[in-house]
């Protein structure tokens, strides 16, 4: 029987995050990652070396990008020798990949590895309708000039329309937001709460880079230094003057300052055994100890897109023999601010956790200074699967710089799911 071993989150690496269509708008998925491996690999001095594994993942990726991560690793610091590959589950891609290498490292199948993510919102994979796909495959496989213009000429004006990726679920065709909304509503969420929320993710972001916190969490890539979308100058009285963009009517609360931009960029993290962590010269921040996901029945049942996180967390924290207070830091992905402020009115309702979560009480209210105490995604943005791999490097570094001490991770998914996990020291 294999001895379950403790995880080390060792160091992470981001390259700052870039608004759409601006810094990073030339850069591929692949050259951001790359860029964010790199960066890992020269602060922690791994350069030819082989890892166990490097697994990733983006959430919109071009059909050249079959494996990704294995090109990445090739393109790398990295020994060719170190394994690579794909991982997709949409907002949750970064936090799943660091799960899924932190089981390997415990299980004894690797000693240390590198989780990540990327996406960009400038490079999009954008592809031809079924009907010209169908044409093309059969002009391929045409064996003589004749043939191949027989098979041109069933060409139509409307089969050139593109397929343009929407930030939609396929089975409502409703975007991420205007779900959000419908849960806003369903909640009692308040414009006032929401701008709050987001207001505090700009300054407690601000603050972090003032006093150095980012320092060593991020490689300046394409001269750009800080998170593009970070507004220091923010305040709850221009947050109030924004049209919302998501939403009906009077009943609409949701704009672009307090939902997440979107966004360009990738992240990386480093996790190890301790004995490896010694042997290269590095020093554990913080120990991945428990993990959950959950889904939700978005589509046919009562529950809103992005409140599957509501069920993981309590799954955990029975399994973990935790309460919801028990913690030092709470790090909840930002999405949107009314999708953070419903999931924690959901865990203070006695009647949801009654009735959906079959609880006898409820989890109750956390200390709201404790909460994504160096910025979220609203500030800093969210380039899909890059978010989980910002959130474990940053709360990592928190609890080493508080000297010990116990943190939540909580991340929506697109699909109605959640990813979650505890970091200790
Ligand atoms: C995918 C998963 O698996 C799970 C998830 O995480 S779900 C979340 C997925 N993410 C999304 O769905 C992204 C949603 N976001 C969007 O679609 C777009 O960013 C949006 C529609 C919200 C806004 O788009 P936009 O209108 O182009 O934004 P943008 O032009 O930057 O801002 C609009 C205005 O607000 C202002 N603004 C934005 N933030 C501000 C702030 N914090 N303070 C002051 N002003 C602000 C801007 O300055 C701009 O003003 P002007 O028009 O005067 O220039």
């Amino acid at each position: 029987m294999t001895e379950i071993r403790k995880v080390a989150v060792v160091a992470g690496n981001r390259i700052p995050f870039a608004r759409q269509d601006k810094t990073y708008r030339h850069a591929s998925n692949s050259d951001m990652l790359t860029a964010a491996v790199n960066g890992l690999v020269d602060r922690t001095g791994l350069g030819g070396q082989e890892l166990g594994e490097v697994v990733a993942g983006a959430v919109l990726k071009h059909a050249r990008d079959w494996n990704m991560v294995r090109e990445v690793v090739l393109g790398s610091k990295l020994a060719p020798t170190t394994p690579g590959y794909d991982l997709q589950q949409a907002c949750g891609t970064g936090l799943e990949a660091a799960i899924l290498v932190a089981n390997k490292i415990a299980l004894g199948q690797i000693e240390a590895g590198i989780a990540g993510g990327v996406d960009t919102a400038s490079d999009a994979p954008i592809a031809v309708n079924d009907k010209l796909r169908s044409i093309l495959l059969d002009l391929n496989r045409a064996k003589s000039a004749q043939d191949r213009l027989k098979v041109l000429a069933r060409v139509r004006p409307k089969d050139i329309v593109p397929e343009i990726p929407r930030n939609a679920e396929p089975r409502t065709r409703k975007s991420m937001g205007e779900h959000a909304a419908l849960t806003a509503l369903e909640w009692g969420i308040t414009r006032e709460a929401q701008d709050e929320l987001a207001y505090r993710s700009h300054v407690n972001l601000a603050a972090a880079y003032d006093r150095g916190f980012q320092d060593d969490l991020l490689t300046p890539y394409l001269g750009l230094e800080k998170d593009q979308n970070l507004r220091p100058d923010t305040t709850v009285e221009k947050l109030a003057k924004l049209k919302p963009v998501f939403g009906k009517g009077e009943t609409a609360t949701m704009t672009a300052g307090n939902s997440t931009p979107l966004t360009d960029g990738a992240s990386a993290v480093l996790l190890s055994t301790d004995e490896w962590a010694a042997e290269h010269g590095l020093r554990p921040l913080a120990y991945l100890t428990h993990s959950q996901t959950a889904a939700v029945d978005y589509v046919k049942g009562a529950e809103g897109l992005l409140m599957a996180p509501a069920y993981a967390v309590p799954r955990m924290l029975a399994r973990a023999g935790l309460t919801l207070q028990d913690f030092d830091y709470y790090e909840i992905h930002e999405a949107f601010a009314s999708q953070v402020l419903a999931t924690l009115k959901a865990w203070e309702d006695p009647i949801f956790c009654k009735e959906r979560l079959g609880l006898d009480a409820p989890l109750g209210e956390i200390d709201r200074d404790k909460l994504n105490v160096n910025g979220s995604s609203l500030a800093a943005g969210h380039p899909f699967a890059a978010t989980g791999g910002r959130i474990v490097a940053a709360l990592a570094k928190q609890l080493d710089s508080n000297g010990g001490g116990r943190g939540l991770i909580s991340i929506c998914a697109a699909g109605g799911q959640g990813v979650v996990a505890i970091l200790e020291k």
